[in-house]
Order: C-alpha cells, then structure tokens, then sequence
C-alpha cells in the first residue's frame, strides 16, 4: 500500500478488508509481549522494604509462563480478537480515505504532510472502538496480578460495567486513548511510506520492494509510533485500571505517576513494548501487503 501505483486510486474499501488481515496478523505476532507490558505497567507500587512483582521483562514473562502456562501470556485476547482486526481495518481505512480525499491525481505521490494527516484521521476513527476494547482488555490482562477474578471475560466485563456505571465506564480512557492514538497513528504511516520510500532503489517502483524491506519498513514504523504513544498509554492503562474516584482526571493521573514513580515510569514497560512492536508490525504491514495484492489481483478495477 503505501503509495498507490500510478494511475490506480486508493480504494478506501481494500483498505479496510487488508487492513482487517494486518490486525489478525499483528495480534497473532504481538499479544504474549502486550500482556507483559500492561502487567508491567500496572503492577502494584511497593515501598522500598517489599518485594516488587516483577523486577523485568524477563521476569514477568518466566513467572507469567511458569504460574499460568504459556496460554498465560494470551490472557485477555478474546477482546482483542474481535476489536484488533476492525480496529486496523478502520485504521487502514481511514488512513485510505484521507488519501483518496487529499489527492486530486492519482500520478502524483503524496507530500509526507499529506501521509501524517491521513495517518491521524485514521486513528480519530479507530478510537470509537479502541477505547473500550483498551479498558476491556487492560481489567482482564490485570486482575490475575491483583489475585481477584472479577470477569469471566471480555463479554461479562463489558457487561458488568455497562450494567454497574453505564456507558461512561465502558468508555473510561476515551481521551488518553485520542492523545495516545492520533498522533501515533500519522507517524505509524509517515514512517512505513517514507522508509518504503528510502528503500527503494533510484528507478524502481515502491510497489515492488521486497518482502525483508516490507518487514524492515513495518518494523520501524511499529517502534516509532510506539516512541510517542508509550507515555500516554501508561496513563491510559492506570487509568482505565483504577477503581472509580482515584483519579481526579488525566492530569492527575500524570501527576501522581510523576510523583510516586518519577518521570521514568512514563516508559514503563519500554523494553516489553519494543520488543513486541517490531515483529507485530512487521507482521501486520506484510499482511496487508500481502492482503492488499490479492484483492487488487481478484478485482482489478475496483
Ligand atoms: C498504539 C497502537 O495500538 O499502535 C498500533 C500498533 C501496535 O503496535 O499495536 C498501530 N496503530 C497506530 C494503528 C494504532
């Protein structure tokens, strides 16, 4: 994807059915590393007389894997797994749209400015169902930590929260979520196209690139957008975790981090995150590549 061949439009629509094949390939790839990272990110604060619960990446993942099995580390997918896949599709999607809306000709490549803002367009659209997906999926991949099974599944958590707090609290995070997500998601794209772009030889087409340099390209975005989107996700995993008046509002949450962890906990758990985004999206932009071809093989003109 990408750019799009001379003379062929964006189709928003192939955009959205490749995109719902990169998001199954990316969780496929990255779940075990993101259930790690959120119990790294949320696991209890202690006081300097007291064991912490898990001292590393490492740590987690061997206490994870020796106490609940390796299915463990895939906790807390069933929510995920119907919001990962719509959720890059509707990246995708409105990544495509804002392409297709910013281009007047389809000869003429996209400014990188042009890249940035169809990227943010489609993250304003994905957090409708990001933002609860994110607070479905944190509740669950956290409350084994806390020794309290509260939800027997994404399915009772959703409903016990709609049912206990109405929609507010099925939405709790949806702000920290935008900040989280639209900026990252015009970097996520910028980078993919613009590292396409550098490797592409003087004379070939982007369209052509190899699988290794898909992989590569899809890699480095997956590490950039996570670069700027860790900060607010650490608020946004604490905050959407926490019980009901902890918080005050966003603001506080960033304080009281500052305050009890320092400015080091807003990359809590950066070794987890780096270490899952790049295979995942390396995975997720060959999948949609992949994807992509296909449906352009099946239905040319469409
Ligand atoms: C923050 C986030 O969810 O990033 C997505 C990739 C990943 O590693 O999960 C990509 N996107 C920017 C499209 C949300």
């Amino acid at each position: 994807m990408g750019e799009t061949e001379p003379g062929r439009r964006i189709s928003p629509v192939k955009n959205f059915v490749a995109g719902g094949v990169a998001g199954a390939c990316l969780l496929f790839a990255g779940h075990p590393l993101d259930t790690i990272k959120v119990r790294l990110q949320t696991q209890p604060k202690v006081s300097p007389t007291q064991y912490v619960l898990y001292t590393g990446t490492y740590d987690c993942f061997r206490k994870t894997v020796s106490k609940e099995g390796i299915l463990g580390l895939y906790r807390g997918m069933g929510a995920p797994l119907a919001g990962v896949a719509p959720m890059m599709a509707i990246s995708f999607f409105g990544f495509g749209l804002g392409k297709q809306l910013l281009q007047s000709d389809p000869n003429i490549p996209h400014t990188y400015a042009q890249i940035f803002m169809s990227g943010m367009l489609g993250g304003v659209f994905t957090t409708v169902i990001v933002a609860p997906g994110e607070r479905i999926k944190c509740l669950l991949q956290v409350q084994s930590t806390s020794g309290q099974l509260k939800y027997a599944g994404p399915v009772d958590c959703a409903i016990r929260l709609y049912k206990e707090q109405g929609i507010r609290s099925v939405y709790k995070g949806t702000v920290l979520t935008l900040i989280r997500d639209v900026p990252s998601n015009g970097l996520y794209f910028l980078t993919y196209e613009y590292v396409k772009r550098l490797l592409t030889p003087e004379g070939e087409s982007v369209h052509h690139l190899s699988t290794p340099k898909i992989i590569l390209a899809g890699g480095t975005a997956g590490i950039l957008n996570w670069v700027i989107a860790l900060p607010p996700d650490v608020l946004k995993s604490n905050f959407q975790t926490a019980a009901d008046g902890r918080y005050r509002g966003l603001m506080d949450v960033l304080k009281e981090l500052i305050r009890e962890e320092g400015a080091r906990a807003l990359y809590k758990g950066f070794t987890a995150v780096m270490l899952r985004a790049f295979p995942a999206n390396a995975a997720c932009f060959l999948g949609f590549e992949v994807a992509l071809k296909g449906l352009n093989w099946l239905a040319p003109g469409w």
